[in-house]
């Protein structure tokens, strides 16, 4: 197996609820992520998926338990651990429409603190990985949707994180984007990189994710691949996933 980029130890994140109850969003998750490993949160509306990526990506303080990114303690060094991890958050915002693609990114590089030295030659590198090398000049307000959603993940690359975190990366997209943004991240886990994504669309998930792990009420119900979750779900191996988790789907259900 390759080297474990990120390691969570029982993470927890509870929220008050109400009359002085407690609400455990998160409830003891513990997971690996390996070099050039893809892995895959799954579950319905509810199960705690963006309270467990707001907590491993440091925006959230988790109520108990340990993250490890790099072997570095998010807790204790957020600043370098959150350094070894792009997170990627798609959509039409987030850049300046009137600046171009090559001067929204060196902006972005210089705000992760790249050396100043590096900001050109990140900048290139991370536009050449997305294929957006040829309209560097140009206004990001020009961009289509599918060219969009490259840019942000070459935001998520600028500062050359081993991590990436991408959430929903093919919504709304056109299927020839889908098919050219699932084409990237494959060449991105080919390059090593570590891979945490979210996506309603269970296609991304059978395409890409090596693990997947099931979550329901806060807590991991199954990791598996694609086959074992088919498996788990008690379904023939030419289902789609999409369907073996219709079958599961009703186990993940918060139970209140
Ligand atoms: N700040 C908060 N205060 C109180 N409860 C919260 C807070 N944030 C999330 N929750 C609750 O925690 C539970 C898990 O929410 P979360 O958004 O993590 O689920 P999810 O799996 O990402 O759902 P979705 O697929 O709808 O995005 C929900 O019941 C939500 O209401």
């Amino acid at each position: 197996m390759n080297k474990i980029l990120m390691r969570t130890e029982s993470i927890k994140r509870y929220f008050k609820g109400k009359n002085k109850t407690t609400f455990k969003a998160v409830d003891g998750i513990s997971f690996t992520l390996h070099k050039g490993e893809v892995i895959s949160f799954v579950g319905p509306n509810g199960a705690g998926k963006t309270t467990l990526i707001r907590s491993i990506s440091g925006y959230l303080v988790p109520t108990s338990g340990k993250i490890e990114i790099m072997g570095l303690n998010l807790a204790k060094k957020p600043r370098e651990a959150r350094q070894k991890m792009g997170v990627v958050f798609g959509g039409d915002r987030g850049f300046y429409n009137s600046a171009s693609a090559y001067d929204n990114l060196a902006f972005f590089a210089r705000l992760l603190n790249v050396k100043e030295k590096d900001v050109k030659n990140n900048v290139l590198n991370a536009l050449e990985i997305v294929n957006l090398l040829n309209v560097k000049d140009k206004y990001v307000g020009s961009f289509s949707k599918g060219m969009m959603q490259r840019l942000h993940i070459a935001r998520g690359l600028v500062n050359k994180p081993e991590i990436l975190m991408l959430d929903e990366p093919t919504a709304g997209l056109d299927v020839e984007s889908v098919y050219t943004v699932r084409a990237l991240i494959k060449n991105l886990k080919e390059a090593g990189h570590g891979i945490i994504l979210t996506s309603h669309d269970m296609a991304d998930i059978e395409t890409l994710a090596d693990t997947i792990h099931l979550i329901g009420g806060g807590k991991l119900v199954f990791s598996g691949n694609t086959d074992q979750i088919k498996e788990f779900a008690g379904v023939d191996a030419n289902t789609s996933l999409e369907k073996a988790y219709l079958a599961i789907a009703p186990k993940l259900k918060r139970r209140l």
